[in-house]
């Protein structure tokens, strides 16, 4: 990896540098915890072609062994998410835990196992109702939708579609009731509507793990929506006096992220330099 020891850029609120400030202080009581599509992989048309950033894990292996505790957060089926990823079987990513379905499955590097609750009948009823649904609306597969199976959840992917945006927000409002009549929520993220069980989000899976971490400082990165629940969580945990840094990685598709947070890098691969920075600055310290 190249020389990042200037190139650690600083936040632009005051709350950001106390959050980075910590973090620096006590780099072994900080849990960084990060987002995986958009945030480690750079976005692509098919799901099941996404591949974290060539220099993500590199970063992630620096960084973990000078941290107390390196997690990814993610929308995914955690296997899917290591698998994709190509976290498991990694030197210094020993400690690895990648939090999938927002917080709802575990695995963890040093067992290789996923903790799953059971899945939600919801899920299965709604799938089974989504075809009719979506041919009913003129929104099948044949304008480019695309249905993924997650397993715990089921979402609808548009950006395949002619005009991505147009489908997304006619399908918003059906899917939603969907949802609803089956005790599910919508989670809506980058042309993609998921139907999910409700009563777990980022917020609550980082909480969890920063209390169980012990964490004195928390850096979150995200890129979209169902990230702000985790950005949620690091506001309210600043007002109880837990240091925090929240990084975007921005894209122009989604600028919800940008206003809330304290640095925002450009995508995965301003992500990554993050990363590299941060392991570079830490190891320069000792
Ligand atoms: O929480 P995340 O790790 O950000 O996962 C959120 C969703 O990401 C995936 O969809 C997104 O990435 C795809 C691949 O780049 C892209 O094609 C799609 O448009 C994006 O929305 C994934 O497919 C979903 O299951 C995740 O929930």
């Amino acid at each position: 990896m190249g020389s990042h020891q200037d190139t650690l850029p600083t936040p632009v609120t005051a709350a950001g540098r106390d959050g980075l400030a910590a973090l620096l202080d006590r780099p072994e009581r900080a849990v960084i915890a990060l987002d995986f599509d958009g945030t480690l992989a750079p976005i692509v048309p098919d799901p099941e072609q996404a591949r974290a950033h060539p220099g993500a894990v590199p970063a992630l292996a620096a960084l973990a062994p000078l941290v107390g505790r390196v997690a990814v957060i993610t929308g995914r089926p955690a296997e899917v998410a290591v698998r994709l990823g190509g976290f498991g079987g990694v030197p210094g990513l020993e400690h690895l835990v990648v939090l999938g379905h927002y917080g709802a499955e575990r695995w963890d590097a040093v067992s290789g196992a996923v903790q799953s609750p059971p899945e939600d009948p919801g899920v299965a009823a709604a799938r089974a109702e989504l075809p009719a649904l979506l041919a009913d609306l003129d929104a099948g597969e044949d304008r480019g939708s695309w249905i993924e199976e997650k397993g715990r959840a089921v979402a609808v992917h548009t950006r395949r579609a002619a005009d991505p945006e147009a489908l997304f927000a006619a399908l918003r409002t059906p899917l939603a009731a969907l949802a609803t009549r089956h005790g599910l929520v919508l989670e809506p993220g980058r042309l993609v509507l998921e139907l999910r069980p409700a009563g777990m989000d980022k917020g609550v899976a980082l909480t969890d793990c920063l209390r169980e971490s012990g964490a004195e400082s928390v850096l979150y990165a995200g890129d979209d929506l169902g990230d702000l629940a985790a950005f949620a969580a690091v506001e309210r945990l600043r007002g109880e006096g837990l240091p925090g840094l929240l990084v975007c990685s921005a894209s122009a598709e989604v600028r919800e992220l940008t206003d809330r947070a304290d640095l925002a890098v450009d995508g995965p691969g301003g992500v990554v330099a993050l990363l590299g920075a941060l392991a570079e600055r830490v190891r320069g310290a000792r």
